[in-house]
């Protein structure tokens, strides 16, 4: 059980009384086809926040997804649909097409995000850091998630390409995507964010700035 009480969205992300330690409690809804971006200083709780969400921290609270509750699913089923996009992602192999299941929607999409084609036949460890971004972005959209939950994913890119990621994002919140975007880019919020929070002292401040 959730033992968590009051209604939440029918149509999109509810986290409630979400925290861990010295981060949080958040209530946030966040609905679907929307995007909330939190801003915060280094080591307020962004990751964290994140990391609760996609059940991979320990936390109290809970979070449902079109009223259905994290705490009462198998945890693959959760992250299946609520994907976590690291900051630094991680890879299980050397070799870029191991992580791709869809070779022509991978093409599509690394033509949006503006990724040369040799990228796919390049050892992982040779890609530059944007690239290694864009490509988790890339792997993380090939898995068609419900939910992503996005650390700092342009952090490494210029400011043309990251122009293309957002697009790229845009395009998937019409379609009804639901994302979270951690940022330290303040003009980055102001172009994608429905909704813009900061973390301050543990917890979640609407921006109406
Ligand atoms: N598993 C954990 N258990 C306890 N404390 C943690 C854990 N993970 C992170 N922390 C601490 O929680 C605080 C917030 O960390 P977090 O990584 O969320 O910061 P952040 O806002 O994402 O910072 P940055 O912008 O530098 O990435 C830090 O003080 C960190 O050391």
């Amino acid at each position: 059980m959730s033992g968590v009480s009051g209604s939440v969205l029918a149509h999109g992300l509810s986290v409630r009384g979400l925290r861990h330690a010295h981060v949080g409690p958040f209530d946030i809804d966040v609905p679907a086809g929307s995007c909330l971006v939190v801003t915060g200083q280094s080591g307020a709780g962004k990751s964290v926040l994140l990391r609760m969400i996609a059940d991979l921290d320990p936390h109290q609270g809970d979070v449902a997804l079109d009223g259905y509750f994290c705490s009462r699913m198998p945890a693959h089923l959760w992250r299946r649909q609520v994907l976590y996009l690291p900051a630094d992602p991680g890879w299980w192999s050397d070799i870029v097409l191991d992580h791709v299941s869809d070779k022509d929607c991978t093409h599509d999409l690394m033509e949006q995000v503006g990724l040369r084609r040799g990228v796919l036949y390049d050892p992982i460890h040779r890609l530059s850091t944007g690239e290694r971004q864009r490509l988790a972005l890339i792997r993380g959209l090939l898995n068609a998630p419900r939910v992503m939950l996005m650390d700092e994913p342009c952090s490494a890119l210029d400011a043309t390409t990251t122009l293309l990621v957002e697009a790229v994002l845009r395009t998937k919140i019409e379609e009804g995507m639901t994302i979270i975007l951690v940022s330290h880019d303040l003009s980055q919020a102001v172009r994608m964010a429905g909704t813009h929070c900061e973390i301050v002292r543990g917890c979640l401040h609407e921006d109406v700035s």
